[in-house]
């Protein structure tokens, strides 16, 4: 294997998290990326933090159930690696079953938590009663349907396809239009590699005590430099119950001099500013 063009993503093949990697590996002029596969996005942070992967792709927000949570307490607790870019997948799911059994067969239907919630309505209106099974992707319920005919999985049809599933519905999830934007992440080295027009800033803030006006403070500091905000998230730190911090999202790049004049107010009123990256957004 090759680091330099080494990418780890959420496997098995046929995840939206591939799709995501071998649109970054174009953008990157990685004509044949060597693609790891990991078990979860903490284990896609752990491949670039330790040094075994060059870049790895997480799942960072979905259009229907928002943030991805554990990417984002990554980035907030764990790692100090950063986000080189932003892609987003169109993710239409399809029901995918084994090639020789029926739909009277189905005992329970498998998916990523992500792919079961966004198929809720779907799952109501043709499986009411049928349990659902969390596992770690969706390309893996399209490997378990293929090898068992009392399960079916969500999945992308590619999916279902490379694992020998067959389609049996299609563009099942509630909203024609989902999308996922997936991050490309790696280290500090690399955060120049990938250049656009319009670059987004991911940061998370956390508050020296709790107390009246938190939360208007750090609007207002953004307000006053007139950035844009496209995502606002409160977390639990994890600490104690009742104690919570903010993730941002911004338009706009570390390097502005609006933003960093935001950066730099809060600095003073915050006990920390994690900046994850400033990236471009295709
Ligand atoms: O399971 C996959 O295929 C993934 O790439 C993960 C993931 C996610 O994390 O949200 C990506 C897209 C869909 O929203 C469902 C699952």
């Amino acid at each position: 294997m090759s680091y330099e063009n080494s990418i780890a993503f959420l496997g098995p093949a046929g995840t939206y998290c591939n799709e995501a990697a071998l649109r970054f590996a174009a953008r990157l002029g990685i004509d044949d990326p060597d693609l790891v596969e990991c078990a979860s996005f903490d284990e896609v942070f752990d491949c670039v933090d330790d040094g075994t992967v060059r870049f790895g792709v997480v799942g960072k927000e979905n259009s229907l159930e928002g943030p991805v949570t554990a990417t984002l307490d990554n980035f907030a607790f764990r790692t100090d690696s950063v986000i080189l870019a932003e892609e987003v997948i169109d993710v239409r799911h399809c029901l995918a079953m084994h090639p020789e059994a029926a739909r009277s067969d189905i005992r329970r239907i498998a998916s990523h938590p992500q792919g079961i919630a966004q198929c809720r309505r779907f799952l109501a209106e043709h499986f009411k009663g049928v349990s659902t099974l969390s596992v770690a992707s969706t390309a893996e319920s399209a490997r378990m349907a293929a090898g068992d005919p009392a399960t079916a999985g969500i999945c992308n049809p590619l999916a279902a396809r490379l694992h020998g599933a067959r389609v049996v519905a299609e563009s099942i999830q509630d909203n024609p239009e989902n999308q996922t934007a997936f991050a490309l992440v790696g280290r500090l080295v690399d955060a120049e590699l990938l250049r656009g027009s319009r670059y987004k800033t991911s940061l998370a803030l956390f508050l020296r005590a709790d107390k009246p006006g938190a939360l208007q403070m750090i609007l207002s500091e953004f307000a006053y430099a007139g950035i844009n905000l496209t995502m606002l998230q409160s977390r639990p730190t994890k600490k104690q119950l009742g104690d919570y911090m903010f993730f941002v999202e911004l338009d706009g790049s570390m390097h502005d001099i609006d933003v960093q004049t935001a950066l730099d107010c809060l600095r003073l009123k915050l006990r920390e500013v994690k900046v994850f990256g400033s990236y471009p957004v295709e």
